[in-house]
């Protein structure tokens, strides 16, 4: 999007760049990462600590720091923390799914049943910003899910530690393994160990393109919860929107990171040129400006849709991280929008309430992966189990057909695990 005039863009012109981490260049950067921690543990985490942090930072965080930190955080932050831990947890408690128990005709008894995953490392970001926020959103589903083990990593500042934000929400939460360490380095540490960092089942957590790249590479080894890298927006707009309330949404995440991306769709020029306004006139007095204009300039857009069915058309094909939907009557659009890792309807539902406070998750996947995956949840720190209980009578009336099968296979090992069992019951 320009700033300079008004930068309004007809939808067959449109074309969404996202920097996916798949370049190159970010590919080759991030796996020589991975294979130096690999290499080199803990020796190399410093190192790269030293690197691309500038700090030299003991690796462990005591846990006399974060309380600390927590003693000295304002006290209305701690409340709101608080507060927002409360409903996040109430929200990912009701998410709690139920076991399967199938009495079969046969006399089997099948089931499904969900078990917490065992360790997790879950990351919060602290490049550009800060984020407790995200403290709350990776560790109370966990929690929830009944994780006995998880390990939290966020990159230090200049004095050595995660920002004092971070801590306070982990000594909150009452998690007690922390790391001084960020960037595809952690991700790296959290999935294959180091001296100090035991390695972990399943990583989840944002992060910069470094971190989102790691994850894909490491995937498989470990868990990932899903590719949660920098943030987007899209806001589909009629003529009711407000124009200032669609700029301030659009740079509320644009401030984030230059690679944010930021796009309204709406099919009234008028207001597009009305928005255009109001983000030039915002802009300007944003105490992080200079991120949110080079994020607009790179991956910024207004793009005037022949109506809002393309909207939603072209949402369902951009599968964004957020979507807001600022219209008469959202309902009927969200009914069809498939694709978007969460949605925001009516103009009193800015997108940070679900960053900060709601209750829902503000981990959601980014570059397009919201077409196979979903935000965070306390699904993502379960796995499914299988179990199966057969009598003598359900086996011997099961096994010809099991018999026939195995030796259509040419499994004659599997055929006679049964036949022998049948034998016997004769
Ligand atoms: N999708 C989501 O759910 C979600 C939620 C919250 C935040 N976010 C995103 O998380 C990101 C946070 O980014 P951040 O940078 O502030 O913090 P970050 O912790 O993700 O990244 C900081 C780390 O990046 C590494 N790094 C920086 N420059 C590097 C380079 N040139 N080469 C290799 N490594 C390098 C360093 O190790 C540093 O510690 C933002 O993009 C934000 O939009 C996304
Ligand atoms: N909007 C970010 C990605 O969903 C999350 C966040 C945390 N703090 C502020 N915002
Ligand atoms: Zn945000």
């Amino acid at each position: 999007m320009r700033l300079d005039r008004v930068d309004v863009i007809e939808q067959a012109s449109f074309k969404w760049q996202r920097e996916t981490g798949r370049d190159a260049d970010v590919w080759e950067r991030v796996a020589r990462i991975v294979e130096e921690v690999r290499a080199g543990g803990d020796e190399a985490l410093r190192r790269l600590t030293r690197t691309f942090d500038g700090v030299d930072a003991p690796l462990c965080v005591a846990p006399e720091a974060m309380e600390a930190a927590f003693r000295a955080l304002r006290a209305e932050v701690r409340d709101a923390l608080a507060r927002a831990a409360e409903r996040i947890r109430r929200f990912h408690e009701a998410q709690l799914p139920q076991d399967v128990v199938l009495r079969g005709e046969d006399g089997e008894t099948l089931e499904m049943l969900w078990r917490p995953l065992r360790r997790v490392g879950v990351y919060a970001p602290g490049g550009r910003a800060a984020y407790p926020s995200t403290v709350l959103m990776d560790v109370i589903p966990a929690q929830v899910a009944g994780v006995r083990s998880i390990a939290l990593a966020s990159p230090p500042g200049p004095d050595g530690l995660p920002h004092a934000a971070v801590l306070a929400a982990a000594h909150l939460l009452g998690v007690d393994e922390v790391y001084a360490v960020g960037g595809a380095q952690a991700v790296a540490a959290l999935a294959y160990g180091t001296e100090t960092i035991a390695s972990v089942d399943k990583i989840v957590g944002p992060g910069n393109v470094y971190v989102a790249t790691a994850k894909r590479m490491v995937m498989g080894d470990v868990g990932i919860d899903s590719i949660a890298g920098p943030t987007e927006v899209v806001v589909v707009a009629d003529e009711t929107a407000n124009p200032a309330y669609v700029a301030a949404d659009l740079l509320a995440q644009a401030e984030h990171d230059v690679e944010a991306g930021a796009v309204c769709l709406s099919s009234s020029r008028r207001l597009l040129e009305r928005v255009h306004a109001e983000i030039v006139r915002q802009l300007a007095a944003l105490s992080r400006r200079d991120i949110a204009r080079e994020a607009l300039l790179r991956h910024g857009a207004l793009v005037l849709v022949r109506s809002l069915e393309d909207a939603v058309d072209l949402v369902n094909d951009m599968a964004p991280e957020h979507v807001e939907l600022m219209t008469e009557d959202p309902r009927r659009w969200l009914a069809k929008i498939r694709t978007a890792g969460a949605v925001f309807l009516g103009p009193y539902t800015p997108e940070p309430v679900g960053d900060y406070f709601a209750g829902t998750n503000h981990v959601l996947p980014t570059h397009g992966s919201a077409r196979f995956s979903s935000g965070l949840g306390t699904l993502d720190f379960m796995r499914r189990m299988t179990a199966a209980t057969y009598t003598a009578e359900t086996l011997a009336r099961h096994a010809p057909h099991i018999e026939a099968l195995a030796e259509a296979e040419s499994l004659t090992a599997h055929r006679d695990a049964v036949r022998i069992r049948r034998e016997e019951l004769r």
